[in-house]
């Protein structure tokens, strides 16, 4: 072997990102080899570093539509920068350092792109705060940010990301898999068997609510005391009611064909008080409520897999918070029938920090000039190169040099 093909060493690279969820900063410390098939991902550290209760408050805050001056928006994308910059020194507390960071940041606001003729559609628009420049210069590591603007600049939707990821590291050579990932909101990636033309045939969407509803409708009927229903364990005391979760799912949004993508801007506060108001004739106790809400998100998961892939999976992998509901799991696995549910931990990939590895893998591909976008996921025209890269610069005997993060 010519010594330029001998396999290159591993790359240390910190992938961080904070979900709808909006439950504080999923970091990620991984060894990446290879390129694409070969692809592989050792998760040297994962942790979750919760946002400060003032920061989280504002923050959702502002997901839920309230209008802020540019002061605040400022102040809060430097907070933000800061609490990610902080988790990425502290996940490599004990590690050799890292040589990238692939920041997603904090998802504010998300449009979809309106659909129209061509040239007449308006785009969509997304806006994750953390700037990756801040964020370069506290670490001094080259960060690759902004992930989701070149998708959305050619028409895609900038959403799902993680699909591409998923299908190189989960992907089978003989079986068709469902990736479903159970965050604030949930998405779905169908990967075929490895065949001819097999990335062309992964479909990927947005399925709506996961925990949004729930973790609002859990922090209201407690009185401020959770902010989750640990394991699903007061959802599991009560009885879906049916004839809701019916005509909840009469909702646009479910049956939109994908390419589709949302947010906490259609199913945040808003939707979950309307939710309430549609329960009042049925005098749910808090436990039904809960437990009625959970089915929304198996139903609307369910559902769109029968209506919208090329057939049903024969296997599906859980990731994300959503994935330690222990109810949620047990009704999609009654739901899914004959389908295994299983959690990506039982393919090696941990479920916590699915996402958080998945940005890593985008930034080191940003880096190698690897597309990171599927154009069946995000609706986009084209495959295009994700992120910004934010070069840590150092100052060396009077003259500024750029680390090239290799
Ligand atoms: N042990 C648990 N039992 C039940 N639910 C849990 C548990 N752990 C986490 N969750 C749920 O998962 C949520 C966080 O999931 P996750 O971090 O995957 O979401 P996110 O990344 O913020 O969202 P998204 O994927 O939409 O961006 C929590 O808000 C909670 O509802
Ligand atoms: C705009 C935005 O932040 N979207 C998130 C959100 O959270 C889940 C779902 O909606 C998904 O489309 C996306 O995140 C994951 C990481 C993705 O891009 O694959």
């Amino acid at each position: 072997m010519a010594p330029s093909e001998a396999s290159a060493p591993p790359k240390r690279v910190i992938g961080l990102i904070s979900g709808t969820s909006v439950d504080g900063i999923d970091a990620a410390l991984v060894e990446i080899t290879g390129k694409d098939l070969d692809i592989k991902v050792e998760l040297l550290a994962g942790q979750t570093y919760p946002y400060p209760a003032d920061l989280r408050e504002r923050i959702l805050a502002i997901c839920a539509g309230e209008a802020i001056s540019m002061w605040e928006l400022a102040q809060i994308d430097d907070a933000i920068a800061r609490a990610f910059a902080q988790a990425a020194q502290n996940i490599q507390t004990g590690h050799q350092p890292a040589t990238l960071i692939g920041s997603h940041g904090q998802t504010v606001y998300h449009r979809p792109p309106e659909p129209g003729g061509e040239g007449k559609k308006n785009l969509g628009y997304t806006l994750q705060l953390g700037r990756g420049a801040l964020i370069a210069y506290l670490t001094g590591i080259t960060t690759v940010s902004n992930f989701r603007v070149a998708d959305i600049a050619i028409g895609g939707h900038g959403a799902p990301l993680v699909p591409r990821v998923d299908a190189f590291l989960l992907s089978h050579p003989h079986e068709s898999r469902c990736i479903q990932n159970l965050g604030g909101i949930g998405n779905v990636a169908y990967i075929p068997p490895r065949t001819d033309n097999w990335l062309s045939q992964i479909r990927a969407w947005d399925t709506g609510p996961s925990n949004s509803l729930l973790d609002l409708a859990v922090e209201h009927l407690s009185g401020g005391t959770k902010t989750y229903d640990e394991e699903g364990k007061w959802a599991a005391s009560g009885t879906p009611c049916h004839p809701l979760v019916e005509k909840w799912l009469t909702q646009e949004y479910f049956h939109l064909p994908p390419p589709k993508s949302t947010g906490r801007e259609l199913f945040g506060v808003a939707y979950l008080n309307q939710c309430f108001q549609d329960a009042e004739p049925y005098q749910l106790s808090p436990a039904d409520m809960l437990a009625t809400l959970t089915e929304l998100t198996v139903a609307s998961i369910v559902h769109s897999y029968r209506t919208f892939l090329p057939q049903m999976p024969q296997l599906v992998f859980l990731c994300g918070g959503g994935s330690r509901n222990l109810y949620l799991k047990q009704r999609l696995q009654l739901a899914l029938d004959k389908i295994p549910v299983l959690t990506t931990d039982e393919a090696g990939l941990n479920a916590d920090f699915k996402e958080a590895i998945a940005f890593a893998v985008l930034a080191y591909w940003r880096q190698l000039g690897i597309p990171g976008n599927l154009p069946t996921a995000t609706g986009a025209p084209a495959e295009v190169l994700l992120g910004e890269i934010n070069q840590q610069w150092t100052v060396k005997s009077g003259q500024w040099t750029v680390d090239s993060g290799q």
